[in-house]
């Protein structure tokens, strides 16, 4: 017996998709050419040096530096001088268990730079800090977002100090949940994924001739001590193809939906910018 989703036709999964712009259907090779279009006119723009990011060996942002780099390739080829740069910026805690992937996704990508900041040092003060202060501990599960946020500070130093841009890797199937920390991971200046759900992300490293295992690899948030390369599958209770097919306006599994709505309708404050006196979405 087949089980769809009462809501896949709702008002609500429309809503959802189309404020997160996924396409149900999309053509890879146009998608990069857009998407790299788009990161040399707002560098441009922006009078930017170029871009920096956090490649941790995950699937987006080894799309993104690759998109990236390819734009800042472009850029140099154009002004016939090598005027604009792509770091990629290691954000280790430790060491990480998949630092060959990290290594793999930097072969692939070929930046301008390649730079390493330990962030176990800043993390593990601001910890002890805490502490200090409160008398008491924070949990493992807000230590995580401590990481995030200190791996966001290290990439706007090195924006700041280079004259670059910061990016971001939220895409459609990160924002549906709000699955990111805020203004640690969710904070850049530029979303170069943004609309595309995983599977598509998928699609685009394929067609740019990524190594397989880099976008067949389970995903990870790995902020967890606890619970290193915790999937996360397993931290959401859905599966990506369950939120993909979701964002694509298929139908799913009404467990699934319901954990997806319910995530989606939660996390509104995160997809917003701070909450003023004029704004009304929250009263909705
Ligand atoms: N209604 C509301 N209106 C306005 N603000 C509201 C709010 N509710 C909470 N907040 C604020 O938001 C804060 C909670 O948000 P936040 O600090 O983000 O924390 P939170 O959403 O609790 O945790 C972040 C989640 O994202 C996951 N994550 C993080 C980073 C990377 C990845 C990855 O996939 O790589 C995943 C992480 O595993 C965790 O499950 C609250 O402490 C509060 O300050
Ligand atoms: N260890 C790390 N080193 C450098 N950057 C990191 C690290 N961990 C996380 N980041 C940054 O935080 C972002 C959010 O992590 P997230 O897990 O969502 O993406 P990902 O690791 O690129 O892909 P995936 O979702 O497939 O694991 C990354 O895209 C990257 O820019
Ligand atoms: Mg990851």
């Amino acid at each position: 017996m087949t089980h769809t989703n009462p809501n896949n036709s709702s008002a609500l999964q429309s809503k959802v998709q189309a404020a997160l712009r996924v396409e149900p259907h999309i053509d890879a090779a146009a998608e990069i050419r857009r998407r790299v279009d788009f990161l040399k006119q707002y560098a441009l723009k922006a009078k930017s040096k170029g871009y920096v990011l956090g490649l941790s060996g995950g699937q987006d942002s080894t799309l993104t530096g690759k998109l990236a780099q390819l734009a800042v390739n472009e850029l140099n080829e154009e002004a016939g001088e090598d005027r604009y740069q792509f770091i990629a910026v290691r954000l280790p805690y430790g060491v990480q268990q998949d630092e060959a992937d990290a290594q793999e996704a930097i072969r692939f990508i070929g930046p301008t730079r390649v730079v390493t900041i330990h962030i176990k040092a800043a993390v593990d003060a601001s910890v002890h800090e805490f502490m200090q202060a409160t008398g008491e501990s924070l949990s493992d599960f807000l230590k995580g977002n401590v990481k995030a946020r200190e791996r966001m500070k290290a990439q706007y130093d090195l924006g700041a100090h280079y004259g670059l841009l910061v990016l971001g890797t939220d895409h459609a199937a990160e924002a549906i949940s709000g699955f990111f920390t805020k203004f640690g991971d969710g904070a850049c200046d530029v979303a170069p994924i943004y609309g595309l759900n995983k599977r598509q992300g998928r699609a685009l490293l394929k067609q740019l001739g990524c190594p397989e295992a880099l976008y067949l690899k389970q995903p990870t948030a790995d902020l967890e001590d606890l619970k290193p390369g915790l999937p996360d599958e397993a931290a959401l209770g859905v599966t990506y193809e369950q939120i993909d097919d979701y964002l694509e306006g298929k139908p799913v599994a009404p467990a699934a939906a319901a954990i997806i709505e319910r995530r989606y309708l939660a996390t509104e404050h995160k997809r917003q910018g701070p909450v003023t006196v004029y704004d009304t979405w929250w009263t909705e």
